[in-house]
């Protein structure tokens, strides 16, 4: 064929596939238009429910009927929230199954956000979450199951603006083209866009290996672990939904928490979950797990890895014991007018009675007031006794009564003290008595977690005494010596929640009544507690701390009563949220727990997360290889073998979403010498500048810095469309000067960072974030400051989406030389010193 025939060949074929492009997209755009139509009305329908209430059926009780009403508007304000988050991107793909052996045609679904039904109850819109939508993440050119095609919807607001498809036609791809990508062009599509400052779902790009962590059952503890980039977080989230999803009937009440690294990052992932249709998850860092407590301030390393290590468990378990105290010259308390006195014998076996009692410190105290008021109104009946006693000797030995009188006189003399009544209102008289309280509350205060730990801290005999107990050398004990006014940090949460296990709630009235509440629901609870533990399959695992654990503990402690809820939620305003009765409650027990960052929690926040969680249900997201945190994992059995010996499943993620193959290159360089036994996760981009390096004198940096970022950011074209963000990742040593240099970039782990397009961050602050272009200054102060040599450089490498500048002042460490060595990009754009 000649050239001209061969163009005019292939023009019309380009025009033939422009033209049934064309009607695809008409097609779709018809169908997505329904979907959108369906959408509107559900909402108006939601709202017209919360409004006026459900349509009443007549008939049955007013207490019926309120049920019913009350039912009704929970769901529909649900549904509601479930319907607002959706709008973007609300159908995203679409599946054909090839047709079967009897010649019929293949179904074909549609795959969006939620799932919704025509008026005819005829799916419209499959949930991503459902079975029938797993082949849409699953099938691969190798593997395609049932499926012919594939289709990606590209959604400009409600315009159906491109289509992806991929037929799996097996004999027209050769081998290397059968990759195990899913949707390639769609997911690379996705990742090549600018970055936003929030992370935003993946819902149509999932892969197969994201697919399998998210899918996982709900019992036990899965591990995920992947380098930088993998999806791991992203995952975890799509996994919270899936199965909020899946497993609602237990997870709606009891709820799902998510625990992150800090405020920032909780601010970087809020939107994931509303975008998929959720609203209801508790989002929590460790700082945040003690309700009334928000810590963001982290201690020295030298005190995170004391505070975070186990002994502090014997720590507070000694504080608690030192409050109980029996003074050597027992107890001496002076009441109208006369000295009461229990001898130390006494006070030491009415400390043992209160200890023998298997309860927390506040509520072993009342059993120890109860007695020590036994022992000092019968100190003062007695001593009443003795004075009445001696003039009446008197009087019966001179032989000058008469005998009815004697007789009734040592009548008397043999009979009780005090009877009952006498007894419990001396007891009552005597509590009144401001000198007895303050006397008893010496011996055992009523103590708060807070007080506790302040008043600990802030003693330093007490200090001494405790610490030795719990095995800390004297120079530890002085490392927690602080004032008590020093506010909290987030090493002391795990510290506050131990204490407020052994402390227990305080001894008021209200507290009391509450707890008798309580005690009313606990039957219904047992029954709900029985049947969480067999939706969940754990009966069936045979776990052997499951059966340990109190029927009682396992169950929602909170149910609403459901008028209540009815009442409250008909103003929604006022509408309180799974998520936010767990938040608000310290012995909340969740259904599930997904732990993100995992690698940072010390073993005493292990402690406290687990407490949340007595199931054990868990999915514990992180990278052992990236652990910052010198009191964090530096294996997962470490952590984890103490709760659940043994019977945690691991998952590898191994490809890398987030940065490109030519800064990935000088990562894994990194890697090498931080973590020899990690694999570096294999990179999906292969685009982008290599890594450039810069050398730059730290006096220099205010004159260089804002030229090399204003550059940078043109590089990256930010401001388009709200898109393109930056970040200057500087060693503890150069962050003032750095951020001297860039007095107008927001700076901090704070959530106005991630609005800004240039943000100074530390590399503990970047953690789990990332941006289009990142400036690391420092990389040898960055080394020298890691707890083991080189992970926060790791980190702060691996947060670049598109480019990285290496900026140093003297030799470029060794870690990084091999790579950076004749880097064509060695010379910044306004030429400074070169390297
Ligand atoms: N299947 C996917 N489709 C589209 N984008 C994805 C996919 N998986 C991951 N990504 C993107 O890759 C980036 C990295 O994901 P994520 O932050 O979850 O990784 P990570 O493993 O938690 O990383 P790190 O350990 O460094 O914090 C994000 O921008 C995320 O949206």
């Amino acid at each position: 064929m000649g050239s001209r025939q061969a163009d005019i060949v292939k023009s019309r074929s380009e025009n033939a596939s422009e033209r049934s492009r064309e009607a695809a997209l008409r097609e779709e755009q018809e169908y997505v238009s329904r979907v959108y139509e369906r959408l509107d009305t559900e909402r108006d329908q939601a709202e017209r429910t919360l409004r006026e209430g459900p349509a009443t059926r007549g008939g049955g009780s007013v207490l019926q009927a309120r049920l019913e009403r009350a039912v009704a508007t929970d769901e529909a304000a649900r549904r509601l929230d479930g319907l607002t988050g959706v709008e973007r991107g609300l159908c995203f793909g679409r599946i054909d199954h090839a047709a079967g052996g009897d010649g019929r045609p293949g179904d074909t679904f549609y795959i969006g956000r939620i799932g919704l039904r025509d008026d005819d109850r005829e799916p419209l819109l499959i949930d991503w979450r459902a079975t029938a939508a797993r082949p849409f993440y699953t099938a691969t050119p190798t593997s395609p199951g049932t499926l012919a095609r594939r289709r990606h919807l590209h959604l400009r607001l409600r315009e159906v603006v491109r289509i992806d498809d991929e037929v799996f036609d097996l004999d027209g791809l050769s081998a290397a083209d059968q990759s195990t990508i899913v949707g390639e062009a769609a997911l690379l599509a996705t990742l090549r866009r600018g970055r936003t400052g929030r992370m935003s779902d993946v819902v149509a790009t999932i892969q197969a290996e994201q697919d399998r962590v998210i899918r996982a059952g709900l019992p036990g503890v899965l591990v995920v672990q992947g380098g930088p980039g993998t999806g791991k977080t992203v995952a975890a989230l799509h996994r919270a939904a899936y199965l909020l999803y899946t497993h609602r009937d237990v997870l709606e009440r009891r709820g799902v928490l998510v625990v992150g690294p800090n405020a920032t990052f909780m601010r970087y992932i809020e939107q994931v979950l509303p975008g998929l249709g959720e609203t209801d998850v508790a989002l929590a860092t460790v700082g945040e797990l003690f309700p009334g407590v928000h810590a963001t301030a982290a201690e020295t390393p030298e005190v995170a890895v004391l505070k975070g290590g186990l002994r502090m468990a014997g720590l507070v378990g000694a504080a608690v014991a030192d409050r109980q105290r029996v003074p050597d010259g027992g107890l001496e308390v002076v009441s109208d007018g006369m000295t009461l006195r229990v001898d130390r014998e006494r006070l030491l076996k009415i400390r043992d009675r209160a200890r023998e009692l298997r309860a927390p410190h506040n509520v072993q105290r009342r059993l120890f007031v109860h007695d020590v008021l036994d022992a000092l109104a019968l100190d003062r009946a007695e001593q009443f006794d003795r004075m009445t006693d001696e003039p009446l000797e008197q009087i019966l030995s001179s032989g000058s009564v008469p005998e009815w009188l004697q007789e009734l006189l040592e009548e008397a003399e043999d009979q009780p003290l005090m009877d009952e009544t006498d007894l419990r209102m001396a007891k009552e008289a005597l509590w009144q008595e401001a000198p007895v309280r303050e006397a008893i509350d010496e011996l055992w205060p009523e103590l708060t977690p807070q007080r506790l730990l302040a008043e600990l801290f802030a003693d330093r005999e007490a200090l001494a005494k405790v610490g030795a107990e719990a095995g800390l050398t004297s120079a530890e004990q002085a490392a927690l010596h602080r004032p008590s006014s020093r506010e909290w940090t987030v090493s002391d949460v795990p510290l506050l929640d131990e204490a407020a296990e052994l402390l227990g709630a305080l001894d008021d009235a209200a507290e009391r009544a509450r707890r008798r509440a309580a005690e009313r629901e606990r039957d219904s609870e047992e029954r709900y507690a029985r049947e969480v533990i067999q939706s969940t399959g754990i009966e069936t695992l045979g776990i052997p701390e499951i059966d340990q654990v109190d029927a009682r503990e396992l169950a929602e402690r909170h149910v609403e009563d459901a008028l209540d809820l009815a009442e409250r939620q008909h103003d929604r305003g006022l509408r309180l949220t799974t998520a936010q009765r767990a938040a608000a409650d310290r012995e909340w027990a969740y259904g599930h727990v997904i732990v993100d960052e995992a690698q940072e929690l010390s073993e005493m926040a292990w402690r406290t997360v687990m407490r949340r969680v007595p199931t054990r249900s868990l999915t514990v997201v992180g990278d052992i290889a990236q652990t910052g945190n010198p009191a964090g994992a530096r294996s997962w059995g470490a952590m984890l073998d103490r709760y659940v010996p043994g019977r945690w499943r691991e998952q590898r993620l191994m490809v890398n979403y987030r940065t490109p193959a030519a800064i990935m290159r000088v990562a894994a360089d990194v890697l090498v010498r931080v973590a020899p036994d990690q694999i570096p996760p294999e990179p999906v981009r292969d685009d982008g500048p290599p890594p450039a390096v810069l050398r730059i004198a730290a006096d220099e940096l205010g004159g260089e810095l804002p030229r090399l970022v204003e550059s940078e950011l043109a590089e990256i074209g930010a401001g388009r469309a709200g898109e393109g963000r930056l970040a200057v990742v500087a060693s503890a040593a150069r962050h003032a000067a750095v951020r001297a240099a860039l007095p107008d970039a927001e700076a901090g782990a704070t959530p106005e960072a991630l609005d800004s397009q240039v943000v100074v961050l530390t590399t503990e602050e970047s953690k789990g974030l990332e941006f289009d272009s990142v400036i690391v200054v420092d990389p040898a102060g960055i080394v020298a400051g890691s707890p083991r040599g080189g992970q926060d450089l790791y980190v702060a490498i691996t947060r670049a989406t598109r480019r990285l500048t290496i900026v140093h002042e003297g030799v470029l460490p060794d870690i990084l030389r091999t790579r950076m060595a004749g880097d064509p990009r060695q010379s910044p754009p306004s030429g400074p010193s070169g390297a």
